[in-house]
C-alpha cells in the first residue's frame, strides 16, 4: 500500500519505518522543515534505539522518504495516518487542533476511497468531528472513511513495542474501511482487537489512566513502607506474583514524567467533566503523582534542615531511561524547587543534555559526566534511572563528594551496596540508610 505518515515526531516516525519495514510505500510529513532536512540525512530529530538504522535502511532503499509538501505526500496515498501531537490546554483537555491541521490541509488532495486513520491519542468522539470535517468538504461519493488506530509504544523500547505489542487496536465504523487497516498490520502477527471507532479512542486513554493508577498506588504503598519499615521492593515482588495484579508498572519511584501519562490522565478526567462526570479515583492518581514528585525533596530538608547554600548532583534529566524526551521530566521540577532554596545544582545526564536547557531552570550548570557533576557535591540526587548510572561504583562516588549523600528516587542500588559504600542513602519506599532521615508524612 501507499502510506502517508503525518507527523514526524515519536509516534510519526516509528510509525513510518514500521510501514517500510512491513513492506509498505511510505512518504512521512511534518511542518517543520528542520525535522524533514535532518531526516533526510538519516539524522533522527529524536534519540531511539534503533531508529535511525531503520531510517537509512528504508530511505536508502527507496520505500521511506519525508516532505513537508501536502501536495506530495497526500495524492498517492491509500491510508494517510495522522500522528500530530494532541497537547494538553489549560483546563487539561487535548487540543486537537493539530490533528484538525493534518485533516484539512489532506482534503484537498485524498484521493477516492482513502483512509484517513487518527493514530494520536484524541477525545472520544474526534472520529466523528473529522469525519464531519471531511463530509462538509467533499461529496460520500468519494468514499472517504475515517479510522482510529491508537498507539501504544513506550519511548526507549519504540522500535521493540511496535513489533511486538500486545495488541493492535482499530476502531471503524465501517467494515470495508476497518478491513483495510487491518491488512495494512496484519504481517506484524500481533492479535488485532477490532472495535467501534469511540470505543478504539476510549480504550487508549483507559490503558494510559490504568497504568497511572498502578503507579501512583505503588507510590503510596512506597510511601506507607518508609514509616512502617516494610520495603516495597518486597512487597511489589509478593503483589505482582498474582496474575490478577501483574507484575508490571508496579515500580515505585520519583512519580510518572513523560509526553503521555499526564497528559491522558488529565485529558480523560476533563472529558469526564464536560459529561459532568467526576472521576474521583483518576484526580486522586494524579494529586498523588504530584505530591510524589516533590517527596524526594521533602526528604532531603528533613536531612539537611536548609538546602541553602549547598551543591546538588542532579543525576538524569530525561523522564525516563534510553529517550532525550524531557516532557514533564520530574527533573524540571525538582531542579527548580532546589534553585527556590537557593542550592546549587550541576546537572548530568548521558544523552538529553542538548536538550535540557530548554527545560531546566537557567540556573542549572552542566557537567560533562556524573565524576565531574558530583565532584565535591554535598548530595546527589538520582532522578532517571539509566543503566550508567546503576553502574556506579558507590565507593568512588564517596570519595569524589564533599558529603555522601544520595537521594535515589528510582531505587537504583541495594540498600546493601550503599550500606558498604558508607553512604548516606535515601530511596523509595525502602528503610533510609543511617537511619538519619525522617520518613516523609
Ligand atoms: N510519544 C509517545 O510515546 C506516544 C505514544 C503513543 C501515543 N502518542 C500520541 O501520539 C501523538 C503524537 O505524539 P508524539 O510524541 O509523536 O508528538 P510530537 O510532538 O513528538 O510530534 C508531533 C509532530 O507533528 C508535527 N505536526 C503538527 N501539526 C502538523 C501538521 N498539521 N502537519 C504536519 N505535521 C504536523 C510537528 O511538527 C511534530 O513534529 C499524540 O497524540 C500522543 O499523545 C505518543
Ligand atoms: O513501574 C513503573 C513504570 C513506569 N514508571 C514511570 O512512568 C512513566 C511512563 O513510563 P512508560 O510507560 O515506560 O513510558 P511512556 O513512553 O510514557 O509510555 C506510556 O505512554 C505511551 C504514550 O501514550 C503509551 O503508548 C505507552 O503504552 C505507555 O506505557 C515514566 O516516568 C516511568 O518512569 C514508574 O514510575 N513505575
Amino acid at each position: 500500500m501507499n502510506i502517508a505518515v503525518i507527523g514526524a515526531g515519536y509516534v510519526g516516525l516509528i510509525s513510518s519505518v514500521c510501514y517500510a519495514e512491513i513492506g509498505h510505500q511510505v512518504v512521512g510529513l511534518d511542518l517543520d522543515p528542520d525535522k524533514i532536512q535532518k531526516l533526510n540525512r538519516f539524522v533522527s530529530p529524536i534519540y531511539e534505539p534503533g531508529l535511525e538504522e531503520l531510517l537509512e535502511k528504508h530511505i536508502t532503499g527507496g520505500r521511506l522518504k519525508f516532505t513537508d509538501s501536502y501536495e506530495e505526500a497526500i495524492p498517492m496515498a491509500d491510508v494517510i495516518v495522522i500522528a500530530v501531537g494532541t497537547p494538553s490546554q489549560a483546563n487539561g483537555m487535548a487540543d486537537i487542533s493539530f490533528v484538525e491541521g493534518a485533516a484539512l490541509s489532506s482534503i484537498p488532495y485524498l484521493k477516492k476511497q482513502a483512509v484517513l486513520v487518527i493514530k494520536s491519542t484524541v477525545p472520544v468522539g474526534t472520529g466523528d468531528h473529522v469525519e464531519a470535517l471531511i463530509r462538509d468538504r467533499i461529496s460520500p461519493d468519494y468514499g472517504i472513511e475515517v479510522v482510529s488506530n491508537p498507539e501504544f509504544l513506550r519511548e526507549g523500547t519504540a522500535i521493540y513495542d511496535t513489533f511486538h505489542g500486545d495488541r493492535i487496536v482499530i476502531g471503524a465504523n465501517r467494515d470495508s474501511a476497518g478491513e483495510t487497516v487491518r491488512r495494512l498490520h496484519e504481517p506484524l502477527g500481533i492479535p488485532i482487537v477490532m472495535t467501534d471507532r469511540r470505543s478504539s479512542e476510549m480504550i487508549k486513554y483507559a490503558s494510559n489512566a490504568f497504568l497511572a493508577t498502578k503507579i501512583s498506588f505503588i507510590n503510596e504503598i512506597a510511601n506507607l513502607c518508609e514509616m512502617l519499615d516494610a520495603n516495597v521492593e518486597n512487597v511489589s515482588e509478593g503483589m505482582g506474583l498474582d496474575k490478577r495484579i501483574g507484575n508490571q508498572f508496579l515500580k515505585a519511584g520519583i512519580g510518572y514524567g513523560g509526553s503521555c501519562f499526564p497528559k491522558d490522565t488529565n485529558a480523560l478526567i476533563q472529558i469526564a467533566g464536560n459529561m459532568q462526570y467526576d472521576f474521583e479515583l483518576l484526580r486522586s492518581v494524579v494529586k498523588v503523582n504530584e505530591k510524589q514528585q516533590t517527596g524526594i525533596l521533602r526528604k532531603a530538608k528533613a536531612y539537611y534542615g536548609s538546602l541553602q547554600g549547598l551543591k546538588f548532583a542532579v543525576l538524569g534529566l530525561a523522564f525516563k531511561p534510553n529517550t532525550d524526551d524531557m516532557r514533564e521530566a520530574p527533573s524540571i521540577r525538582v531542579i527548580e524547587q532546589l534553585v527556590n532554596e537557593e542550592a546549587e545544582v550541576v546537572a548530568y545526564d548521558p544523552v538529553a543534555m542538548d536538550k535540557a536547557p530548554q527545560w531546566l531552570h537557567p540556573a542549572t550548570q552542566y557537567a560533562g559526566s556524573w565524576e565531574e557533576a558530583i565532584q565535591d557535591a554535598d548530595g546527589v540526587f538520582l532522578l532517571t534511572d539509566w543503566e550508567e548510572f546503576k553502574q556506579i561504583d558507590l565507593r568512588k562516588l564517596r570519595s569524589l563528594m564533599k558529603r555522601p549523600a544520595m537521594f535515589d528516587g528510582r531505587n537504583c542500588f541495594k540498600l546493601s551496596a550503599a550500606e558498604s559504600a558508607g553512604l548516606d542513602y535515601v530511596s523509595v519506599g525502602r528503610p533510609a540508610v543511617r537511619k538519619t532521615v525522617q520518613p516523609v508524612g
